[in-house]
C-alpha cells in the first residue's frame, strides 16, 4: 500500500487512547482562557434570550391592545411601572422592543468578540505545542512519514478545531438556550398548548441523531479521498522535472483524474445524503407548526364562542396573542436545529482531530535525556563504538543496517569512513549524535555512554554536515549564523573563508545579505554543502562529521577546502565519509565498512598493503576499471535489486 493512501493512515498510531480527546484539550488550553470562555458563554446566553423578547411583546400588543382587551401585564416587570392608556402602553412596548434589539446586538458583539479571543488562544497555545513536541519526536517518527502528513496534524487538524471552537461550541450554547428557552417559556405560558409544538424537538433531535449516523462515514471517505488527491499533487509537483523530462503528463493527468473522481464520488455520496436532510427538518418542523396552529386555533375559536360543541381538551383561556407566540417560537425551531446537525457533524471532525494532537502531544519521544543524563562539558574527542548493531524499524519489519561494528577514536584523529554505498556509513554517525538509540552495544564519547549524556549538550558538541545540506529561507548570513545568534559578521565570514564559500557569497547579489533557501536565491550543490561547512565551522564543535560534504564541489575547490579545513581538524576529533577516496587519504584512519560491518581499518598505506575492498576501490578511482572483482560487481548488484523489491 503506498504511503499515504486511504487505508494506510499512519497517523492513526497517533490517536490517543484516551476517550476524549476535546475534554483533554480543554483541560489543558481552556483553562488560561477562562475568563474570556465565561464572558463569551453568558453573553451568548443573554442576547439568545433578547431574541424571544419581540414575539413575545407581539402576543401581548395583541391582546391588549391591538385586538383584545386583557390587562397590560409583563413579566419581571412592576405594575406600577406600566402605563394605563393603551397608546402609552403600545410606546412602552416599543421602547421595550428597541431596547431588546439595542441591547441584544451588543451582547451578540460581546460574544463573539469574548469567543474568538477565547478559540484563537486556545488554537495558538495548542499550535505551539504540537510543534514544540513534534520537533521533539525522534528522527525515526518522520523517516516514514511524508511532509505533508506531518504538516496536517499542524495545519488540518488544529484549523479542524479554530471552526469547532469558534463557530460551532458558541452556536451550540445558543441553541440549547434559544430552543430550551422558547420551549419552556411555551410551557410556562401554556403547559397544555405548549406540549404540541415542544414535541418536534426530540423528533427533530432523532432526525439528527439518524442523519449524523449516516453522513459520518461518508465524511470519514471524503477525508481519506482528498488526502489520497493532495499525497498525488504534492508527489507530481515535487517530481516535476522528472514528468517533463520523462513526457509522463498525460499519464500523471490520468492519476490525477482517477484520484479526483474518486473525491468527486465520495462528495457526492455525502452531499446526496446531506440535501436530503434539510427538506426532513422542515417537513417535522412544518408538522408542528400546522398543529400548533391546529390546536391553538381551535382552542382561541372554542374561547371565542365559535366551536358549538367543542371537545373536552379545549377548556381554559388562549389568547390569539399567545397563539402568535407559539406560532412564532414553533417556527423559529428548525434554524438552531438544522445547525445542530452540522454541529454535531463539526464535534465528530473536531474530536479526531483533537485525538491525533492529544496523541502527539502526548507520546514521549523515542530518544530522550535519562532522568540522570550528565551535561557534556566541552569534549577531549574519544569516540568508540563498542559491538554497535542497528536496524531501522520499516513497513516491512526491521532492517539490519550494523552488525557488530567497534573501533576507538584517540581525541584529534581524523576518520575517513568508505565503504559501497549503502554499507551504513551515514547511519553510524547518526548514531553518534544520538539520531538513533543502538539496539545492542554502546557509543561513547570520552568514555561516556552518549545515552547517559544530555541530548542538547552531546549535539553541541559535535559539529554535522550531512550528505544533503539545508539552507533556510533567509539570508546566507543567516544560514552560517543558524543556532549561534551572537555570532558578529567577522565571525560568519570567518567561517565562510575555511568553507571556501567567501569568493562566491561575495559575487551573490546582496552578498551576506542575499536570500536563499525556498523561495530565495537557488544556490549549486556545492555552494550549499560550503555554507554548510561554515555553518558547522562557526559552531566550532569538538568532534567534526562531515558526510560526504565536498561530494558536489570540483576537484580544485575540494583541495581548497580540505586545505582550511585540515588547520581546523588539526585539534578535534573529525569524521569524514567520502566516496572519493582523496578526501579520506591522509586521514588518521580509514575505516572501510561493507554491508553494515567494520571490514578493514589502517591508513592509507596499510590499507593498501592489505589489498582488500579498500585497495580494490582505490584501484578503480585511480583508473584500474577492471580492477573490481566480478564477485564484488555481482554483490552490489543484489543488494541494489534487494532495495528495489523493498
Ligand atoms: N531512515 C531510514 N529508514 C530505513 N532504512 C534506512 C534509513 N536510512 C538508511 N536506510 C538504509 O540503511 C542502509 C544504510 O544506509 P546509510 O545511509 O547509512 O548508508 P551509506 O553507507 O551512508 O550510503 P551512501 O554512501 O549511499 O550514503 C541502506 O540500505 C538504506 O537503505
Amino acid at each position: 500500500m503506498a504511503p499515504g493512501g486511504p487505508d494506510d493512515d499512519e497517523f492513526e498510531e497517533l490517536r490517543a487512547e484516551e476517550s476524549n480527546a476535546m475534554v483533554r484539550l480543554f483541560g489543558e488550553y481552556g483553562r488560561g482562557q477562562r475568563t474570556r470562555f465565561a464572558v463569551g458563554g453568558l453573553a451568548s446566553v443573554f442576547s439568545t434570550l433578547m431574541e424571544l423578547v419581540p414575539a413575545f411583546l407581539l402576543g401581548v400588543a395583541i391582546d391588549s391592545f391591538l385586538a383584545a382587551d386583557q390587562p397590560f401585564r409583563l413579566p419581571f416587570v412592576p405594575r406600577s411601572w406600566l402605563p394605563s392608556a393603551p397608546v402609552e402602553q403600545f410606546a412602552f412596548l416599543i421602547g421595550l422592543l428597541a431596547a431588546s434589539h439595542v441591547l441584544g446586538a451588543a451582547l451578540g458583539w460581546l460574544n463573539s468578540w469574548a469567543w474568538n479571543g477565547f478559540a484563537q488562544h486556545f488554537q495558538h497555545e495548542m499550535r505551539v505545542d504540537a510543534y514544540d513536541a513534534m520537533q521533539r519526536r525522534e528522527l525515526s517518527f518522520f523517516d516514514d512519514k511524508q511532509t505533508g502528513e506531518v504538516m496536517s496534524i499542524l495545519n488540518n487538524d488544529v484549523n479542524q478545531l479554530e471552526g469547532f471552537l469558534t463557530n460551532s461550541l458558541n452556536q451550540g450554547i445558543g441553541i440549547v438556550f434559544r430552543v430550551g428557552g422558547m420551549g419552556a417559556a411555551m410551557l410556562l405560558i401554556n403547559w397544555r398548548l405548549g406540549i404540541v409544538p415542544t414535541v418536534i424537538i426530540p423528533a427533530l433531535g432523532y432526525a439528527s441523531y439518524v442523519f449524523v449516523r449516516r453522513i459520518h462515514p461518508k465524511y470519514q471517505e471524503v477525508r481519506s479521498s482528498v488526502g489520497q488527491l493532495n499525497s498525488q499533487l504534492e508527489n507530481n509537483l515535487g517530481g516535476i522535472e522528472v514528468v517533463k523530462s520523462y513526457t509522463t503528463e498525460r499519464f500523471e493527468t490520468d492519476r490525477v483524474e482517477a484520484s479526483s473522481r474518486e473525491y468527486l464520488d465520495a462528495q457526492w455520496d455525502a452531499i446526496t445524503t446531506r440535501i436530503a436532510f434539510w427538506p426532513t427538518l422542515r417537513l417535522v418542523t412544518a408538522a408542528g407548526y400546522t398543529a400548533t396552529f391546529l390546536v391553538g386555533g381551535y382552542w382561541v375559536m372554542v374561547n371565542r364562542g365559535i366551536v358549538a360543541e367543542p371537545l373536552p381538551f379545549f377548556n381554559g383561556a388562549l389568547t390569539a396573542g399567545t397563539l402568535v407566540v407559539f406560532l412564532s417560537y414553533s417556527r423559529r425551531f428548525v434554524y438552531p436545529m438544522r445547525q445542530f446537525g452540522q454541529i454535531i457533524n463539526d464535534y465528530q471532525y473536531a474530536e479526531a482531530a483533537g485525538e491525533r494532537i492529544v496523541g502527539l502531544l502526548d507520546t514521549p519521544s523515542g530518544v530522550t535525556d535519562r532522568p540522570d543524563a550528565v551535561e557534556l562539558d566541552g569534549l577531549e574527542g574519544a569516540v568508540e563504538y563498542d559491538d554497535v548493531s542497528f536496524a531501522y524499524d520499516t513497513e516491512d519489519g526491521e532492517e539490519q543496517v550494523l552488525d557488530g561494528v567497534s573501533f576507538e577514536v584517540d581525541p584529534g584523529e581524523m576518520v575517513g569512513l568508505v565503504g559501497p554505498t549503502g554499507a551504513g556509513k551515514t547511519t553510524l554517525m547518526k548514531l553518534l549524535l544520538r539520531l538513533y538509540d543502538v539496539d545492542d552495544g554502546a557509543v561513547r564519547v570520552d568514555g561516556t555512554d552518549v545515552r547517559d549524556v544530555t541530548l542538547r549538550s552531546l549535539r553541541q558538541s559535535i559539529g554535522y554536515v550531512s550528505q544533503e545540506p539545508y539552507l533556510f529561507y533567509g539570508t546566507v548570513r543567516e544560514n552560517i549564523a543558524y543556532g549561534i545568534p551572537d555570532a558578529d559578521d567577522e565571525d560568519v565570514e570567518a567561517a565562510a573563508k575555511v568553507a571556501g564559500a567567501h569568493e562566491f557569497v561575495v559575487d551573490l547579489e546582496d552578498g551576506y545579505d542575499t536570500k536563499v533557501g525556498e523561495r530565495g536565491v537557488k544556490l549549486s550543490g556545492g555552494q550549499r554543502q560550503r555554507v554548510s561547512i561554515a555553518r558547522a565551522v562557526l559552531k566550532d564543535p569538538d568532534v567534526l562529521v562531515l558526510d560526504e560534504a565536498t561530494s558536489h564541489v570540483d576537484n580544485e575547490t575540494e583541495a581548497v577546502i580540505q586545505n582550511s579545513l585540515d588547520d581546523l581538524i588539526e585539534d578535534r576529533t573529525a569524521f569524514a565519509i567520502a566516496h572519493r577516496l582523496s578526501t579520506v587519504r591522509h586521514a588518521d584512519t580509514i575505516l572501510v565498512m561493507d554491508d553494515g560491518e567494520l571490514v578493514e581499518q589502517g591508513t592509507h598505506e596499510d590499507l593498501l598493503a592489505e589489498d582488500g575492498l579498500y585497495a580494490t576501490l582505490w584501484s578503480v578511482q585511480v583508473g584500474e576499471i577492471d580492477a573490481l572483482p566480478e564477485e564484488f560487481i555481482q554483490r552490489t548488484a543484489e543488494r541494489e535489486q534487494a532495495g528495489l523489491d523493498d
